[in-house]
């Protein structure tokens, strides 16, 4: 076969290569061109006695087939004696197999110092001899291959075999560090743990099972990691009847347990479900990574927090952006670019990703709250009751925040307990970024003698309008919604697993509350704030009735002003059925942004804050920021978009058509849109004016420079390179 692995010209020693797996191995490698140092001590299991007779047969073997093998009788022990074989044969070493063993299996208390030496000596100490006696020819021929022999009693533990399980254990050790130092000797260093027939196995294993466990399953990774191809390193496999299968470690995310400069067993105790849950596995693979891990936890910790009840939260653009994907925001719709696109000039956050932080520590905080009245919670029986998020400023597109919740209250509704939680979010400084108040309903745990009402709790609306909603959004959430969703932090069973969902009486998992609420701060700043996150203050929701995946969201709302400012109360409606699944909810405004209906108000805002002085060169800059600012634009940027451009008391209006990409002149009694101030020079304002001045020739002269808005600015370039005239 011309693609098989060979090792013509590479010399293989095989310590107890008389039998079993050794045996195998050594036939092997012969059949494909190696020349095998065939050691064995011809001994019994136990290590007692020796003799030649096991090695010479095989040796015989090989050489009947034309192979190329001597002999070896010595003790593992004694490796630099095999090393001096190989070496005084084939003048060098390539590849070592560590394959010699032997058992003293006894309990442990019934372990002699003699049965766990011996154990030690020959793995252990007898790879490690082999190994360093090999290692200077491997270093010189800046190549080498070795395999330490490892076994699932090291791995898991096996009853009566303490000393041999230490000793395969230790061998993973060794091999894990051999394999750093032979790196640049480009000397490989593997773990196997064989699952095989042998005369090891054949003490505690039945017969028929042997039978499927032929060395033949082992031999070939055995060659595969050797073969000089093979990049391969510090690396532990399982191997047995076919199967090969590569292990790692794993560690839990685990916590951060001490206080301050302190740390007590009741910490640990406190912390053991973090610390031994698996739901974020960490893989290092280097000591390195390890060390650095706990070095640059402990100093964040000290830096940023010293209470067991507040918690981190980091966040950076990828979270930003997923959690607008999950919901819904697409970049189908250039404005919502923003909200995608790190590199988007006005890239931003989702007011309502002001809820996402808390999710943390949240179900954590539920185990160690003091709840009155003995009152215990079902983590698989809450429910999202309602929920109040308040923005103290835009969110930034990274942070790293402190968490702080406090259980505000309880309530005893009866078919329910209300838990109130507010969770704080704090930037570096210590600031207060955001408030939540997360009001959770476990079902079934009502009825305990609490009270009713709480002062603390942030009230839903009652407000009833008896005129149709001012606007409406419907959108389709997807079946995968939630399952997009939960990526986002909230990885509570009962919006993916429906043997969770049924406990609570759904047939289907149902979508995160929080993730409709998403949903409709969304319409909202659509609607009313023209994209412009920075306008959102406030929101408070009540959850009426679940959402299921797939179904279509209706958001109605009512822009009302009050004397502390504009308010949308909303609701959501389930399209597919009619049920209303948020109720009482109002988000609270800084200020309003709207479409058509508003266009006179923006159109002043505008035109008062184009006081600007500008040169001639960035007067597309003012022009895109302009048309970013009016409302025409969110609605999309086709709109025909007229600005004035005015020098002392002369000006020129011309139209912007983004839709058949053209830009032209207008006359006086067009409507404007917006105007500009501009400091121009003479001559320039005389060429827009007279429509002599070329606009592709001023763009590429970079008189004009296109900047602001992404998708404007692509649009404009667009228009000066099609030669369009002022
Ligand atoms: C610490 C861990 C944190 C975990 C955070 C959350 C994790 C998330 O992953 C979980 C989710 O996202 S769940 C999905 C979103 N939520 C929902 O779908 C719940 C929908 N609501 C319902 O089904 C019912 O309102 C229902 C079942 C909630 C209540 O219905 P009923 O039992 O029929 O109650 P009802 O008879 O109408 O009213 C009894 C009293 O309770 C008050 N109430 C009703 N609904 C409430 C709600 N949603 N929130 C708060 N209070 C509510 C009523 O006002 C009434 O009290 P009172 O008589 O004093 O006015």
């Amino acid at each position: 076969m011309s693609d098989q692995l060979r090792f013509d010209g590479k010399v293989v020693i095989i310590t107890g290569a008389g039998g079993g797996l050794g045996k195998c191995y050594a036939l092997t490698f012969a059949e494909r061109g190696a020349k095998v140092v065939v050691n064995d001590l011809g001994g019994e299991m136990t290590g007692d006695g020796k003799g030649t007779k096991a090695a010479d047969k095989v040796v015989e073997e090989i050489r009947a087939k034309n192979g190329i093998a001597v002999p070896n009788y010595d003790s593992v022990e004694n490796g630099e004696k095999i090393v001096q074989t190989a070496v005084d044969n084939f003048g060098r070493v390539d590849i070592i197999i560590n394959n010699a063993g032997i058992l003293r299996d006894r309990s442990f208390l019934k372990t002699s110092d003699l049965d766990w030496d011996l154990i030690q000596r020959v793995h252990l100490r007898g790879s490690f001899i082999l190994t360093r006696a090999a290692w200077p020819y491997m270093q010189k021929n800046k190549f080498g291959r070795v395999i330490m022999t490892s076994s699932g009693a090291g791995i898991y533990g096996n009853f009566g075999q303490a000393n041999y399980s230490a000793a395969k254990l230790g061998l993973l050790g060794l091999s894990n560090t051999l394999s750093i130092e032979g790196q640049k000797y480009n000397i490989k260093c593997n773990t196997i743990a064989p699952v095989a027939k042998s005369r090891l196995t054949e003490t505690v294993m039945p017969e028929d099972i042997l039978n499927v466990l032929k060395p033949e399953f082992v031999s070939p990774l055995v060659l595969y990691l050797c073969h000089e191809n093979t990049e391969e390193t510090g690396s532990l496999f399982e191997v047995g009847g076919g199967w090969v299968g590569k292990l790692r470690w794993q560690k839990s995310s685990g916590a951060m347990v001490k206080k301050g400069d302190s740390m007590s067993p009741e910490d640990i105790r406190d912390n053991w479900s973090k610390i031994t849950t698996f739901d974020s596995p960490i893989y290092h693979s280097t000591i390195g990574e390890s060390t650095n891990f706990c070095i640059n936890a402990s100093e964040t910790d000290s830096a940023e927090s010293s209470s067991p009840d507040q918690t981190k939260f980091k966040y950076d653009f990828k979270d930003a952006i997923l959690y607008a994907l999950s919901l819904g925001v697409s970049s189908a719709d250039d404005k919502n670019l923003k909200f995608l696109y790190e590199n988007h000039e006005e890239f931003c956050v989702l007011p309502s990703y002001g809820v996402i932080p808390a999710f943390g520590i949240l179900f954590n905080a539920l185990s160690s709250l003091k709840l009155p009245h003995n009152l215990t919670i079902d983590p698989a029986k809450i429910l999202h009751g309602e929920h109040y998020l308040e923005l103290f400023r835009p969110l930034s597109t990274s942070g790293n925040l402190t968490i702080k919740p406090r259980l505000v209250d309880v309530l005893d509704k009866g078919s329910g307990a209300l838990l109130i939680i507010n969770i704080e979010l704090l930037d570096e400084k210590n600031d207060l970024v955001a408030l939540n108040q997360f009001v959770t309903f476990s079902v079934g745990s009502g009825n305990f003698g609490g009270k009713r009402d709480s002062n603390e709790l942030v009230k839903v609306s009652a407000k009833k309008f008896d005129r149709k909603a001012d606007k409406t959004i419907e959108e389709k959430t997807t079946v995968d919604q939630a399952v997009l969703y939960r990526l986002n932090g909230d990885l509570n069973p009962l919006h993916i697993d429906p043997s969770f969902s049924a406990i609570l009486g759904f047939n289907k998992p149902i979508l995160h509350g929080l993730c409709s609420f998403g949903f409709a701060v969304k319409h909202i700043i659509q609607t009313y704030c023209g994209n412009d996150v920075k306008l959102f203050k406030s929101v408070k929701v009540r959850f009426s009735k679940p959402v299921l995946p797939g179904q279509t969201i209706q958001t109605n709302m009512w822009l009302e002003k009050e004397t502390s400012g504009y308010r949308v109360y909303f609701e959501c409606r389930v399209l597919e059925n009619q049920s209303v699944v948020i109720t009482g909810a109002y988000a609270d405004l800084h200020d309003v942004k709207l479409g058509e209906q508003k266009s006179a108000e923006s159109k002043q805002q505008v035109d008062q804050s184009s006081e600007v002085q500008l040169s001639s060169e960035n007067i597309f800059a003012e022009i895109s920021k302009k048309m970013a600012q009016n409302p025409d634009i969110s609605k999309g940027i086709n709109a025909v978009y007229s600005f004035r451009v005015t020098k002392g008391n002369k000006s020129k209006i011309f139209l912007v058509d983004l839709k058949k990409n053209k830009l032209s002149n207008h006359s006086e009694n067009e409507n404007v849109k917006a105007e500009c101030n501009i400091t121009i020079s003479d001559d320039d304002f005389v060429s827009l004016a007279s429509g002599t001045a070329n606009a592709q020739q001023m763009f590429m002269k970079g008189k004009l420079k296109v900047k602001g808005n992404i998708m404007l600015a692509q649009k404009l370039e667009k228009l000066f390179k099609n030669n369009a005239k002022l």
